[in-house]
């Protein structure tokens, strides 16, 4: 094992500035205030129970070394390992990474999966590094967190800028350090070393099924329902695809270059081939939009699929979009999100529409740990049972209660961790 970790751990972490943090817990305050669980459940919940900070050397590719910074933060154990993906990104902060992770836990709780949330991220734009240089660099991560991970301890999956080879390498440094195969120590692994069929997919099946059910609420049908879609990676290009086989009319795609979009719909298995590993394909056009521009065109339903922050009080007014379903996680500031579902604008929280992901790296884990797999059509046939109840529970909380789908959402996901934390005596 290489000496490259500086553990800060808990308490010695420098104060968390306000953002996306901040707002999560506001809602998570009200959640628990309005479940009847007090103010020491809510200091208990507010942030994650532990955040590691570690520096990652890499060699890179011309012989100098650059030092990497890390972190992997585990909100609660409550009820089981810590779970959620690990980031890859020049923006990621130890802030940003904490937030992730309590939405881990509330997706968890509200899809009744037996973990509390977990997140990681490094700074790093692995756009600008080579294969090798971005292999070393996930290795490292592993090395510098491998303390605190693991199959029963948690269990990290892909995010923005990492995906199924990255998983790969971590999976090999981790049972290299362990001494044996490990295969439910990760998700979002290829098919070929223990991943699951359909997980590729999950989160924006999961995602697709949000909108037909939400979309059916509002009386509207998912064949010709008009969709823009902001990001076109691994979430935003598979929901595209899925999207346009069921008939829905794709009218919108954008990337980290701009957006292009057409009211008579786009031609989605084009764009399909014609996308780079990092989910940029609107470069290959000359008329595109600003990424601020695109998201504020006509469309039925406006899916956020790539980073947080995206719809806030500066656009929130323009935007034209009659229901937004938040594929990425917190794309809409709260301050927006509330201004939406004043307006009667159908506002799906990140929570509920994206857990997809982590519930089929649930059955991921699940098939790991018994060594049995099943088919593609099993691996949706339950995700899509999970996916339907869920919607209908948060969008009925909602109308019953006249609280936002946000606010159910996190009642619902909140729950089982306030209980949990009252039965082993930590409130
Ligand atoms: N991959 C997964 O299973 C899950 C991902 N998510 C969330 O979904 C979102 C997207 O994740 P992935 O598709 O996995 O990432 P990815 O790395 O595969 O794709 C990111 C996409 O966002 C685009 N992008 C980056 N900056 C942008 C900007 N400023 N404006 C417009 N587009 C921009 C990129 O060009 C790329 O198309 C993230 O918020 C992630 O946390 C949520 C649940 C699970
Ligand atoms: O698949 C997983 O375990 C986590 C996916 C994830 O990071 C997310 O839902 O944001």
């Amino acid at each position: 094992m290489s000496g490259n970790k500086r553990i800060l751990i808990g308490a010695s972490q420098p104060a968390l500035s306000e953002g996306v943090l901040a707002s999560t817990q506001k809602v998570v305050h009200e959640a628990l205030e309005r479940l009847g669980y007090g103010e020491s459940y809510y200091e208990l919940l507010k942030e994650p129970l532990r955040l590691l900070t570690v520096r990652i050397p890499v060699r890179m590719d011309d012989g100098h070394v650059q030092v990497f910074t890390g972190y992997r933060a585990q909100h609660t154990d409550a009820v089981g390992p810590t779970k959620g993906g690990i980031r890859f990104h020049p923006s990621v902060t130890a802030e940003e990474v904490s937030a992730l992770s309590l939405w881990m836990t509330l997706k968890c709780g509200l899809f009744d999966l037996p973990y509390g949330g977990g997140k990681g991220g490094i700074i790093c734009d692995p756009r600008t590094m080579s294969l090798g240089e971005v292999e070393r660099l996930a290795r490292g991560y592993v090395r510098a967190i491998s303390q605190i991970v693991g199959p029963n301890k948690d269990i990290p999956a892909p995010d923005v800028y990492t995906n199924a080879q990255i998983m790969a390498w971590m999976l090999d440094e981790y049972s290299r350090i362990r001494e044996y195969d490990s295969p439910g120590f990760i998700t979002g692994k290829p098919l070929v070393i223990g991943g699951s069929q359909g997980r590729e997919k999950a989160t924006s099946l999961g995602v697709a099924i949000s909108i037909r059910e939400a979309a059916a609420q509002q009386g509207l049908a998912i064949k010709g329902l008009k969709v823009c879609i902001q990001g076109f990676g691994n979430v935003g290009s598979n929901l595209a695809e899925i999207l346009d086989q069921w008939g829905a009319l794709v009218v919108g795609i954008s990337d980290v270059h701009g957006g292009i979009y057409d009211e008579n719909g786009l031609d989605v298995p084009n764009l399909l081939d014609r996308r780079d590993s990092f989910g940029s394909v609107t470069n290959l056009f000359s008329k595109r939009l600003s990424n601020s521009e695109y998201l504020l065109q006509p469309c039925d339903v406006l899916v956020p699929a790539a980073l947080e922050n995206q719809i806030t009080m500066d656009n929130v007014e323009k935007i034209q979009a009659k229901m937004i379903v938040e594929a990425a996680n917190g794309p809409t500031s709260l301050e927006a999100s509330n201004k939406l579902h004043e307006r009667g604008v159908l506002v799906v929280p990140d929570v509920l529409a994206n857990a997809g992901g982590v519930t089929v790296s649930y059955f991921e884990w699940v098939q790991n740990n018994q060594g049995y797999y099943w088919t593609e059509e099993e691996v949706n046939r339950k995700l899509e049972s999970k996916m339907v109840e869920a919607v209908n529970k948060v969008l009925a909380l909602s109308k019953s209660r006249t609280i936002t789908p946000r606010l159910a959402a996190y009642m619902l996901g909140v729950q089982k961790y306030a209980e949990a934390s009252r039965l082993r005596g930590w409130v």
